[in-house]
């Protein structure tokens, strides 16, 4: 049967829909096996398609008489023939998919699946498929369909809508999730048209002639929306030739026993280092990109350049084939190698601390609480919610549950792009997997999600739809998971025993191939004498340098030819880039981060303030110091001697508390406000507030026991005013501890300096002038701290 769709006349037309439908590069170029389901029963297309050739054959075949419509399959059969019959444009030297018999082929070319039909305009005027549900209709990206096209249709859903695809003589129901933990059925009648079908057997057809794909809103219910719904717009990414340096600053190489010299010893000199040499790839809506290689290979840096915390890279970044936006930032959430957090928080706390963060201000404190508890649900972190989070010091939840609890507070606002950094790093096989299959199923809903991953086991690798390898920089492979060991077979590297595939590709990036036949006619005579007296560095960067020039010549053009896209010229680039790095937007008010981070330091501080050591510490020395000064009213000098061990005391506790406390939590508000949580200043005078409050508790104590055994003046002013003093001393002595911590970030430097001990430059004469400044140094050290995280790198 022969499928008759609506066409576009021309090219234009063609990009022109893409461009509406929110992809204006046709993007994939991949092999695919065509299953054609008609009528007759199912056959059987293996062939590539070549987007340049239907374009043209498109507008060819439309010369602009108004007949709209184009007989695909007669399209179809005709590319059919011509790739099995004809001669392929760069046949020599691109590399495509293997063949339905596994084996490498030259044969292909550049070519397009049938997603490219889907670009035929969405049929918005088909009947709606429930007109009891009311469901408005609407176009739908190409990201959707290609997703839809080239992964079966485990699920349509983007954040809390729904989506439906309509097939030919066959629906399907599946459910899936629409957020916030609740299931919606998706829904799918047939049509006159291919499309594509999951049966509930497992059976999978790839089809063609997508017609209608349509992404319904949530039905309207009483439960409020808790996304916006530009958060949920599929992101498609694309990364092109990305280069980064950094300038490394090493000593000159003059000696230093040549006096003439002496100028220049001190003189560095500046040497760049390249950490990233030209990568490019792409991802869709719904796919896993694994980021592969050993150590040092910049995986982190490119998957911070990706997510927009290195700016001053070379090479193009585009989300829907558009550069960087400010709303972009919104879309996206970077899951960090390390996870920072309050150790003393409970799992709920720390993540509904984050919704009432992150989420839009639109939102209620109460559905901000109610999504947090759904992340903690589909993250199946509810057993152990009220587990302190914990750390290396503090006894906590288990580390895969701690990584979790990452995921989960990046994942609140629903970002459609999701990057991890090694999110399966230290932990066991089976936790790993369970992470794995947490990103899987964030995928299933829409989600891009790129992940560097250290050593993935073999059925973690198997999750993956894409891999991109590096080494040392370089790009080795970047394609499909299932094209990765064919393409090394095809350039002369086979795993010669059954192993992880990504042992072996991880192997052969760090230079190591399990086949030392194969690099016998590669190498030369002097290191195959050297490989007789076993491995060698030479061979291994002899391997690296065959995997490397194979990328350049098999893989880079078809890789540039996937990536390709209108860029703007660079200025533009650059000046979104900054702008999406420079430009935050707050999805809370200053008033409500002051306030919820001020509950948050409440609740962490109450346990660090009150922790038993602490208390019994200062219990024994009020004790202490009762005891030595007891009743000393007949004596000047020994009041004078308790009012300045007061002093001290209470400049070192709270000096040495704040020295410690700060640089530990240094790591924690950066890549907070790194993900635009909240501001600086708010995160600060929620400090200074919380400092007011819980720092007074225990010198208070301290002083009521102190002054009335001591025998001091025993009159309520003389009292109070002994008070006010001190805990204006905790005050200036705790920002003082901030000014040094902030400003040396380092806690073996921080500690360093409090050994100089220049508490007591602090005069207590109880001047009106001494008042003034200890109120000046109070603000004076708290601002010093300010700059000292103010000039933190996010
Ligand atoms: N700002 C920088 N200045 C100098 N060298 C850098 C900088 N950033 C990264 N590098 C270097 O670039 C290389 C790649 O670093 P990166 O952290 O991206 O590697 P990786 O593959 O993530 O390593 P790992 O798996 O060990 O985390 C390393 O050699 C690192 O030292």
């Amino acid at each position: 049967m022969s499928s008759t769709v609506s066409s576009p006349h021309s090219e234009g037309d063609v990009k022109e829909i893409l461009a509406e439908c929110g992809c204006s590069t046709l993007r994939e170029t991949e092999h695919v096996n065509v299953n054609r389901f008609s009528s007759h029963g199912i056959s059987h297309l293996s062939t590539s398609f070549d987007i340049d050739e239907i374009l043209r054959s498109t507008s060819q075949g439309m010369p602009g008489d108004g007949d709209r419509s184009l007989d695909l399959d007669a399209s179809i059969s005709k590319k059919s023939n011509s790739t099995t019959t004809g001669t392929p444009r760069n046949s020599s030297t691109l590399w495509t998919e293997p063949d339905s018999d596994h084996r490498p082929s030259r044969t292909g070319t550049a070519s397009w699946t049938a997603a490219v039909k889907a670009c035929s305009k969405m049929n918005s005027e088909a009947e709606p498929l429930d007109p009891k549900d009311e469901l408005a209709r609407k176009s739908v990206s190409l990201e959707c369909l290609w997703h839809a096209v080239a992964d079966p249709p485990r699920s349509f859903s983007y954040g809390r809508r729904s989506c439906s695809v309509e097939l030919p003589r066959r629906s399907f129901h599946r459910s899936h999730n629409v957020g916030r933990g609740r299931h919606r059925r998706s829904r799918s009648t047939g049509s006159g048209f291919l499309s594509m079908c999951y049966a509930e057997t497992g059976e999978l057809f790839t089809g063609l002639d997508i017609t209608h794909l349509n992404i319904t809103p949530p039905v309207k219910d009483t439960a409020e929306s808790t996304l916006q719904p530009s958060t949920t717009l599929p992101v498609y990414i694309k990364f092109t030739n990305l280069v980064y340096r950094v300038s490394s600053r090493s000593p000159s190489s003059s000696s230093w026993m040549d006096v003439r010299s002496l100028g220049q010893k001190l003189r560095r000199s500046s040497l760049e280092k390249i950490i990233l040499h030209g990568i490019s790839g792409a991802v869709c809506p719904g796919e896993i990109l694994g980021i592969l290689g050993p150590s040092g290979s910049g995986k982190t840096t490119l998957v911070q350049i990706l997510a927009g915390r290195i700016p001053n890279y070379e090479g193009t970044i585009t989300h829907n084939d558009i550069p960087f936006t400010k709303s972009m930032n919104h879309r996206m959430a970077l899951v960090t190698q390390d996870d920072f957090f309050y150790p003393r928080l409970t799992v709920k706390e720390t993540i509904t601390c984050a919704a009432l963060l992150t989420l839009p201000r639109d939102l209620s404190r109460q559905g901000k609480r109610r999504r947090a508890l759904d992340v903690l649900t589909e993250l199946g972190l509810d057993k152990c919610q009220d587990k302190l989070v914990g750390s290396a010091q503090v006894k906590g939840v288990s580390a895969g549950e701690r990584k979790r609890v990452s995921i989960g507070c990046e994942i609140l606002t629903d970002p459609t792009l999701l990057l991890l950094d090694e999110p399966t790093s230290g932990l066991d096989s089976v936790t790993a997997l369970s992470i794995v299959r947490i990103l899987r199923n964030l995928s299933h809903s829409g989600k891009t999600i790129i992940s560097t991953i250290r050593q993935p086991s073999s059925v973690i690798f198997h999750m993956l739809d894409k891999i991109l390898l590096l080494s040392d920089g370089h790009p080795l492979f970047f394609g499909s998971r299932n094209k990765a060991i064919g393409y090394f077979e095809y350039i002369g590297f086979h795993p010669t025993f059954a192993s992880n595939p990504a042992d072996f590709l991880i192997d052969l990036a760090s230079g190591i191939t399990h086949d030392l036949e194969d690099l016998q006619r590669e190498c030369s005579p002097s290191v195959l004498n050297e490989r007789k007296r076993g491995r060698t560095a030479d061979e291994h960067s002899h391997v690296e340098k065959i995997v490397k020039d194979a990328y350049l010549a098999h893989m880079l053009q078809e890789t540039r030819y996937k990536t390709s896209n209108r860029n703007p010229n660079s200025a533009q680039r650059l000046q979104i880039s900054r702008e999406t790095v420079e430009r935050r937007q707050w999805s809370t008010s200053w008033l409500q981060q002051f306030i919820i981070l001020a509950h948050r330091a409440l609740r962490d501080r109450r346990h660090e303030n009150f922790r038993a050591p602490r208390v019994l510490e200062i219990l024994a020395v009020t004790i202490f110091a009762s005891l030595i000064w007891w009743n000393s009213s007949n004596s000047i000098e020994n009041q004078a001697g308790l009012l300045f061990f007061s002093t001290i005391i209470w400049a070192y506790f709270p000096l040495s508390g704040a020295i410690h406390t700060f640089p530990l939590e240094r790591d924690m508000v950066r890549k907070e406000m790194a993900s635009g949580m909240y501001r600086l200043s708010a995160y600060f005078f929620a400090q200074f507030v919380i400092d007011m409050s819980i720092e007074f508790i225990l010198p208070t104590f301290y002083t009521i026991l102190v002054y009335w055994m001591g025998g001091l003046k025993p009159s309520a002013v003389a009292f109070f005013t002994t008070w006010a003093i001190l805990l204006s001393n905790v005050l200036v002595a705790r920002g003082m501890g901030l000014a040094i911590s902030a400003v040396c970030m380092n806690l073996k430097k921080a500690s360093h300096v409090v050994d100089v001990q220049a508490i007591s430059i602090v005069g207590l004469g109880g001047t009106f002038s001494s008042v003034l400044a200890m109120l000046a140094f109070m603000v004076g050290f708290r601002l010093i701290a300010y700059a000292g995280f103010r000039r933190m790198k996010l």
